[in-house]
């Protein structure tokens, strides 16, 4: 059973990091958590395809997009890959599209809203990198935990 995220917020305070971007959900599972992975990319999401077709071994893949909803990086294909390799979620600062089918998807799913315009394919980004978005910063490592009221990170050295 997952802790609430406004739980986690009463049990820990501010070292609790919540993030203020108000990203909507998309995938079937509403409620996940899980230790970060986190990439940065912009308008390319051939670094994220190569991340998900790892085992996900119940992380969480935490992409910051930069914001942009020009072009979507993730689709049915990208999702369905990490849910059957066993990622708990993607939390993506950025747009998604395939939206109906990833609503059918028993995987976690965050972003910032949908574009069906193809993101680039020229591996531009960094992985294992600290990403910050909403007033938030992801280590990788950290545990993130996202539900229906927003995204939390509990930083690897504050777990009790
Ligand atoms: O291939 C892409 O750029 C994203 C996509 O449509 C998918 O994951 O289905």
């Amino acid at each position: 059973m997952l802790t609430p995220t406004a739980d986690l917020y009463d049990r820990y305070g501010d070292v609790l990091g919540s993030c203020d971007t108000q990203l909507r959900q998309f995938g079937a599972t509403r409620a996940f958590a899980g230790p970060a992975v986190t990439v940065r990319c912009f308008e390319d999401n051939a670094l994220l395809k190569s991340i998900v077709a790892e085992p996900g071994e119940g992380r969480v893949l935490v992409v910051d997009g930069g914001g942009s909803v020009h072009t979507a990086l993730m689709g049915d294909l990208i999702a369905g890959t990490a849910a059957a390799n066993g990622w708990a979620g993607v939390v993506i600062n950025g747009a998604v599209r395939d939206v109906t089918a990833l609503a059918a998807l028993p995987i976690g799913i965050k972003a910032l809203g949908a574009n069906p315009r193809k993101s680039a394919k020229a591996e531009a980004g960094e992985r294992d990198v600290p990403v910050s978005f909403g007033n938030c910063v992801f280590t990788p490592g950290a545990e993130v935990h996202s539900d229906d009221d927003g995204v939390v990170v509990l930083p690897v050295d504050a777990r009790e």
